[in-house]
């Protein structure tokens, strides 16, 4: 099987991404995660650049054992010199020289001529080949380059001592056709091209960077240029973790195979993206929080009966725990095969009817609710399981506040009664629970004392669920009740009812109606 080297580009390409700005000491972090992932050549950073990059590259290379550590330079001696002083003590440098050669960088930037870009590389790998065993050379905007021009300055960078040739599609234009076809056309052309390793730099521009690594391996290119997350200038560079994974799972089409560790790809995900302060988005294949989560009902019940109806990837193979992977996310498309999943997850124990409300109660939840956590999940189920719903009890029908000009608050509310009757009440007075409480106990006819009253959010997020508790004294006997609402005010009367129902529960009462009948 051929083996493709990986060489990241997180610490260079990567680190170029607008508002990225990593400090040595967090690039080292980064440079050992990516040696513990395996990783063939670790691109450092540009020393010529800054001396704090300087330092880092250093750094990473006086460190990192097990992958080769290389850095960029211009064609410029100074920039092949500040490389040298920073990778000399790795245990395998590498320089990478770089230099553009479409016609609009060579008229526009350069200002050079093909001949003065030959030349100038040339020289310049010589001169790097005194210092370096390994030289990697790139065609800067290779892929807008005239390809007899491409294969020319090939043949004579290799001839100068060049073992690895990256051809970039620098500003990700390539189409996968044209890509392998320029892999293919060098490979064809360039007479001394088995003296050296071709290698594929994309960039994500329109989407095609995983697509265009590919057709470059399957045109020649032994190894591919990426970047953690796929971070890098613009709209970054190859995902790594995309293209590892590719390979993995289709090598039955493929058949290449990496030294890459790959449950280490969630961990140096989470590492870069923690340190550059660039987040995952949700649906990034591989690691974004979505990758492995399954919401609509058809799927999930499908994931519960073989997880490969549904599901291509198991979260362990990239190191995705499973907590993290949240594979049956619970929302307004899910069904009862995944609900009942969930609530047998928590250890508790429904009736098929209390499975039938809880399920309701979620699906009603879900219409209000974009997230709804195991916390909210939770709250439904205790209260149902803590429910006096087999007694005849008092509902709270409906509810109004109002705040009037005065400053005084309005509450009106309509009550089922465990007789089945049904009544309302208005209170007038100041502060919205108070005259909801009031307005309660104006249409029950037990004297009940409020003693505690108290709420807070459940689950996560502005639209979390408010849990209400109260203790209520009746007849000298305290009754703890609870409610949950999304609405702070109504899950305060369902608390307030929940208690008054367990008082029923518990005394079998049967109760006076009051207040006026509707
Ligand atoms: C496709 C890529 O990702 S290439 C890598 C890009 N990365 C970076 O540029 C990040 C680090 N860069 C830097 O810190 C700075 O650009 C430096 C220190 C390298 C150079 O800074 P400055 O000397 O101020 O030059 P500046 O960046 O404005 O312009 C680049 C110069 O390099 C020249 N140049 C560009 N590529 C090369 C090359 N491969 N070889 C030689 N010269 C080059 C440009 O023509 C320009 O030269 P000019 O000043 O004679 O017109
Ligand atoms: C320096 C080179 C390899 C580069 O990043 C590009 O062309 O995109
Ligand atoms: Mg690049």
């Amino acid at each position: 099987m051929t083996e493709i080297k990986i060489f990241d580009t997180t610490l260079r390409d990567g680190e170029q991404s607008p508002g990225v700005n990593l400090n040595k000491e967090e690039k080292l972090e980064i440079a050992k995660q990516l040696e513990r992932l395996g990783v063939d050549v670790i691109e450092a950073g540009f020393p010529a650049s800054s001396e704090g990059d300087f330092q880092a590259v250093k750094l990473i290379a006086d460190t990192i054992k097990n992958s080769t550590v290389t850095a960029l330079a211009r064609t410029k001696k100074n920039d092949i010199d500040r490389a040298y002083e920073a990778l000399k003590n790795t245990a395998n440098p590498r320089i990478h020289i770089f230099l553009a050669t479409s016609p609009i960088h060579r008229e526009y930037k350069l200002k050079m001529d093909k001949e003065t870009v030959v030349k100038t590389s040339v020289d310049m790998v010589s001169y790097a080949k005194t210092m370096f065993n390994e030289v990697e050379w790139s065609a800067e905007d290779a892929s807008r380059t005239e390809l007899d021009f491409l294969a020319e300055i090939i043949e004579s960078v290799i001839d100068a001592g060049a073992t690895i040739i990256n051809l970039p599609d620098t500003v990700g234009y390539s189409t996968p056709e044209e890509y392998g076809q320029m892999f293919k056309y060098v490979k064809e052309n360039v007479p001394n091209i088995d003296q050296a390793i071709l290698s594929t730099h994309c960039h994500n521009d329109l989407g095609l960077a995983v697509s265009n690594s590919i057709a470059g391996i399957e045109n020649g290119a032994e190894q591919i240029e990426v970047s953690i997350n796929g971070i890098g200038e613009r709209a970054g560079n190859a995902s790594l973790e995309e293209l590892a994974v590719l390979l993995h799972i289709r090598n039955d089409v493929y058949g290449y195979q990496t030294n890459l560790v790959l449950n280490e790809i969630k961990r140096t995900s989470d590492v870069v993206s923690k340190l550059t302060g660039m987040a995952v988005q949700a649906n990034k294949a591989v690691i974004g929080r979505n990758a492995y989560a399954h919401e609509a009902g058809i799927h999930q019940d499908g994931m519960l009966k073989n997880s490969e109806t549904y599901e291509i990837i198991s979260p362990a193979l990239v190191g995705v725990s499973s907590e993290e992977s949240n594979t049956l996310f619970l929302g307004k498309h899910s069904g009862r095969h995944a609900f009942k999943d969930k609530v047998k997850s928590f250890g508790i124990e429904l009736t098929t009817d209390e499975l039938s409300t809880a399920f309701n109660n979620f699906k009603e939840l879900t219409d209000h609710k974009k997230e709804v956590t195991d916390d909210d999940i939770y709250a439904i189920l205790m209260e149902i399981k803590t429910d006096a719903s087999n007694i005849d009890r008092y509902t709270l029908e409906n509810f109004r506040i109002n705040y009037e000009q005065d400053g005084q608050t309005r509450a009106y509310i309509e009550v089922s009664h465990p007789n089945g009757e049904k009544t309302s009440n208005e209170v007038i007075g100041k502060g919205s629970v108070e005259v909801l409480y009031q307005a309660i106990q104006g249409v029950i006819s037990e004297q009940t004392n409020l003693l505690d009253y108290q709420t807070s959010s459940v689950g996560g997020g502005k639209d979390a669920l408010a849990e209400s508790r109260v203790q209520i004294k009746i007849n000298d006997k305290r009754y703890p009740g609870r409610g949950t609402s999304q609405d702070v005010l109504e899950a305060s009367a369902n608390a307030y009812f929940n208690a008054i129902n367990r008082y029923l529960m518990s005394e079998d009462k049967v109760t006076q109606t009051t207040g006026a009948s509707i």
